[in-house]
């Protein structure tokens, strides 16, 4: 089997390095192919997601990447155009591969609970999955762009726009998901407002109607937003569109005491996946060895589990994370009193201590 690697820019590289070190342990007969992506891209090819890089995702069985993201040559990323951006080349290997389906689990270890943003008793027990549509929203809606109106005024336009059948797959994919968990849905949209989540809210119950036996319930985004600091055990699966699912799954990822915590699975219509981390470059921690590398660790668990199928290997992954924090180990994001502070590199051969020394054993 094949893994492409995309470790791409800032942290990514460096949290990619501690997951490969794992992924080489739980799949030593795997063929790894690193290609750059992202402003790696750019650097290396002229563009973020390169002709190589593509044609090695298409031919993967399972994609392990890292984050994109930063200033392009000086130029502020967010001042660039669509096509010169680094994120592009995520968002086009996204489009490319059809991964319509992001799932994102904040799951809180125990051993974390005092680390995180919210009080013990609010947060005990959390275990929730965002599952974000990935392919469609004012990510790809057309029109998009920056035009000149008649008047001679500058509009930024972006479309957000889903089909019938782009909601029906993702819903069908968050019952699934759900009824093999706790069998509760919360679908999450703006129907009071926008007609697009109307379709949304319409095709999602219409769907449901083939799974009674998950509980479903809706949610407008600024509801769900607060729900999920107010009392977020109360959810098992959420399903939501491409932008709200962005910004609540970096809110899930406080609740679990860091961004450094969240793994991430893109799934299409087979088994092959994209796994990342939920975090982005962090150019404020880059070149330090200091991030924490669990979330691209996790998101090997969740490769070994999706496109393996490989569940027992996966379970010793996650086994491993939870074993180094219950030792102690904590990079800076998760620091807390009497624990003992580590950086990105020693955290991952922390991890593979305990998964050897659980193997031995
Ligand atoms: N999937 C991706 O590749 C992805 C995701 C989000 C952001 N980005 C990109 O990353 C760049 C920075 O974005 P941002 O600052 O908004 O978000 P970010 O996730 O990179 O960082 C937000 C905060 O979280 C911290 N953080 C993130 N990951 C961490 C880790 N593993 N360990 C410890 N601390 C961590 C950072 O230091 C920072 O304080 C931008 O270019 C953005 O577009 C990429
Ligand atoms: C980097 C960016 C394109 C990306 C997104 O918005 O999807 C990131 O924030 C994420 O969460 O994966
Ligand atoms: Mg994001």
């Amino acid at each position: 089997m094949t893994i492409a690697v995309m470790g791409g820019d800032g942290i990514g590289p460096e949290v990619t390095a501690q997951a490969v070190k794992v992924l080489r342990h739980m799949l030593p007969n795997a063929e790894l192919e690193w290609a750059p992506i992202g402003l790696a891209g750019i650097e290396a090819r002229g563009k973020p997601l390169p002709d190589e890089t593509l044609a090695l995702a298409k031919r993967a069985d399972a994609i392990l990447l890292g984050s994109v993201g930063g200033s392009v040559r000086g130029l502020d990323e967010a001042r660039l155009p669509r096509a010169e951006r680094p994120g592009t080349g995520l968002l086009d290997l996204r489009e490319a591969l059809v991964l319509f389906a992001n799932y994102r689990p904040a799951v809180l270890y125990p051993e974390l609970i005092g680390a995180s943003s919210l009080r013990p008793e609010v947060i005990e027990g959390l275990d929730l999955i965002i599952l974000r549509e990935l392919n469609g929203d004012a990510y790809f809606g057309e029109p998009r762009g920056i035009t000149t109106t008649p008047s001679n005024e500058r509009v930024g336009i972006n479309t957000i726009r889903y089909t019938e059948s782009e909601i029906e797959r993702i819903a069908h994919a968050a019952f699934r998901c759900a009824r093999g968990r706790r069998k509760k849905l919360c679908s999450v949209d703006k129907a009071n407002v926008l007609e697009v989540m109307q379709l949304w809210r319409e095709v999602v119950t219409r769907v449901g109607r083939d799974y009674p036996d998950v509980e479903l319930s809706h949610l407008f985004i600024d509801a769900a937003s607060m729900e999920l600091v107010r009392k977020p055990t109360q959810f098992d699966v959420i399903v939501t569109g491409n932008m709200f699912g962005d910004i609540l799954s970096d809110a899930a990822a406080m609740l679990t005491g860091s961004i450094g915590m969240l793994p991430s699975a893109s799934l299409g219509h087979d088994h092959r996946g994209l796994y990342e981390p939920v975090h982005g470059t962090a150019p404020d921690i880059a070149g330090k060895d200091i991030a924490n590398p669990l979330a691209a660790i996790l998101s090997v668990a969740m490769m070994l589990r999706h496109s393996f199928g490989l569940e027992d290997r996966a379970a010793q992954v996650e086994a491993a994370a939870r074993a180094v924090l219950a030792q102690g180990y904590r990079t800076a994001d998760i620091q807390q009193p009497g624990c003992r502070l580590v950086g990105t590199r020693e955290m991952g051969d922390a991890v593979l201590d305990a998964l050897r020394s659980a193997s031995s054993h």
